[in-house]
């Protein structure tokens, strides 16, 4: 099934505190965040995972780190052949997420009329779209294969997750705050991305959910957006190497897996 991937990477990465965009956050092996998650998308596509069409990358507003982040976009583009295209996000990952929807819909060609193949339909009269954080580094082809295959059986929207290792309890009231409950940890999953969707769908999804009264920053993720719409959304097996940084101890976590040779797709660089 032909896949466009999106990356989100405009995000500014307050709660890592490295004074940069995080996409441009180097990592120990001189590497930034957004050329490893370009180079797990190619090492998908090399492992036969996906069928890979293009990558939009959102990048942030700012002249000067969009710069910085087109010319990573640049050197892999001319390095693997992937066509891949920027474009500006915005101040929500949600925001960001539509951005680039529209520079999807052009790499993925013109939506067929509902119902119909369409010319980028594929095999399945569907395009497949993937979004994915840029501050997932580490996302082996299994993962890939595992969301796109779901896609392929006929599911509209598709998430990788792994099990909750703590007891998750909601709270209230100010500090000190108070228990009001346990929720039963059988029954909870921690998410991660690529996030696999029907391409229409997810437009369509997004569309509505603007609409709506939650807005951009309710919106955590894309399958909620789908959720919303009223779309099943399959759940496939994640991974603990799909681990999103979001603090320094995450930062940490990755250069040590860097320096163990554990993480994947190192071959690209
Ligand atoms: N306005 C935004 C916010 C987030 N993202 C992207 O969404 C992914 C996941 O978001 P998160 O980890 O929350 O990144 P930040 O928003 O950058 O982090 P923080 O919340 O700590 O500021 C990241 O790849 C980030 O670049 C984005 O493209 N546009
Ligand atoms: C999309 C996501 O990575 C799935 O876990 C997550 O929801 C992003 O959340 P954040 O609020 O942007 O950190």
């Amino acid at each position: 099934m032909r896949t466009t991937v999106l990356i989100v990477a405009a995000g500014s990465g307050s709660r890592l505190q490295a004074g940069i965009p995080k996409a441009m956050v180097t990592l120990g092996d001189g590497h930034t965040m957004l050329e490893h998650c370009l180079d797990s998308v190619v090492a998908a596509r090399d492992a036969g995972a996906i069928e890979l069409n293009a990558i939009a990358v959102v990048v942030p507003g700012d002249p000067d780190y969009a710069a910085s982040l087109g010319e990573v976009c640049h050197a892999f583009a001319a390095r693997t052949a992937v066509t891949v295209q920027t474009v500006p996000g915005g101040a929500e990952r949600a925001d960001s997420v539509r951005a680039g929807l529209a520079a999807v819909r052009k790499l993925a060609g013109p939506a067929g009329p509902a119902g119909s193949a369409g010319s980028a339909g594929g095999p399945f009269g569907r395009h497949a779209l993937l979004v994915h954080d840029a501050a997932r580094p580490f996302v082996p082809p299994a993962v890939f294969s595992a969301v796109v295959t779901a896609l392929e059986s006929g599911t509209a929207a598709v998430v990788p997750a792994v099990e909750v290792v703590d007891t998750i309890k909601t709270v209230a009231g100010a500090a000190p705050e108070v228990v009001t409950g346990t929720l039963q940890r059988t029954q909870l999953r921690a998410v991660q991305t690529p996030q696999g969707f029907d391409l229409t769908s997810l437009e369509a999804a997004h569309r509505l959910a603007e609409e709506g009264a939650g807005g951009a920053a309710a919106l955590t993720d894309d399958a909620m957006a789908m959720e919303a719409a009223g779309h099943r959304v399959g759940v496939v097996a994640g991974d603990p190497l799909g681990f999103k940084i979001t603090t320094q101890l995450d930062l940490m976590m990755a250069n040590a897996l860097l320096a163990s040779g554990t993480s994947t797709n190192l071959e690209h660089h």
